[in-house]
């Protein structure tokens, strides 16, 4: 029987260098990715806000699919939401006109299975920040940003699904990444800034001074 052959990652980690931000819902990865993106020129994708986006597109055959799983807190499967990060990712390098990029793709991966599939389809990852915190804090938080946020899912009923998702289903993906030597945890209960700092601080240990 001849070998089956395995496609290689659409990007190869020499060029593209990919982390994924971790935390439960609330726990401040957006906020942190944009301080990273002003401060250290990063690429920030949100596989949340790929979703919401794909959710709204006319003509999208992912609609009411999206819709229900977002409400429901459940993890919308992994070809979906894999395909609209692949295509972001690429549309990127293509409008700046290079081969080379740095990513950080937030709220991702959920589940085990759409962390193998990323790393077999698109590209292995190099590390994960994992941004700790308490649900009664995330969930202050949430209830607060669902003043403003016109979300669906900031609402009292949705964030006690999305934080049974969270435990039961994403922290195995950070224990994972755990056991593999690539989480940088850190403490997500303070001021932004100063989790800023910290995460500067952590990240400069790993990717090198000022990365
Ligand atoms: N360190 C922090 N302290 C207090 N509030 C925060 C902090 N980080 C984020 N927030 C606020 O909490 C809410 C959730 O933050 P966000 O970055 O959207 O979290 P996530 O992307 O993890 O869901 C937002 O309203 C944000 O302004
Ligand atoms: O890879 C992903 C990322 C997000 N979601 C869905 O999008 C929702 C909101 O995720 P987001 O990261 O935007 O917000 P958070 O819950 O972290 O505040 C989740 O509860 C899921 O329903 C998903 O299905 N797959």
């Amino acid at each position: 029987m001849a070998p089956t052959t395995k496609e290689s990652p659409a990007f190869d980690p020499k060029d593209v260098t990919v982390v994924f931000v971790l935390g439960g819902p609330g726990a401040g990865k957006g906020t942190q990715c944009a301080k990273l993106v002003s401060g250290h020129g990063f690429s920030h994708l949100s596989a949340g806000d790929l979703l919401r986006a794909e959710q709204q597109r006319e003509g999208s055959e992912y609609g009411d699919l999206i819709r229900e799983y977002i409400k429901d807190g459940k993890i919308v499967p992994s070809e979906v939401t894999i395909n609209l990060l692949k295509n972001a990712m690429r549309d990127i390098l293509t409008q700046a006109g290079k081969t080379t990029g740095r990513f950080l793709i937030d709220g991702f991966p959920r589940k085990m299975d759409q962390a193998h599939s990323f790393e077999e389809i698109v590209c292995p990852a190099k590390l994960v920040l994992f941004f700790d915190c308490p649900e009664n804090v995330m969930e202050e938080r949430l209830l607060e940003r669902g003043k403003t946020s016109g979300r669906s899912d900031d609402n009292a009923d949705s964030i006690r699904k999305r934080f049974k998702t969270f435990v039961e289903t994403s922290m195995p993906v950070i224990d994972y990444y755990e056991k593999e030597g690539k989480v940088v945890k850190i403490d997500a209960t303070q001021s932004p800034d100063a989790v800023y700092a910290k995460t500067e601080e952590l990240l400069s240990q790993r990717l090198g001074a000022g990365f």
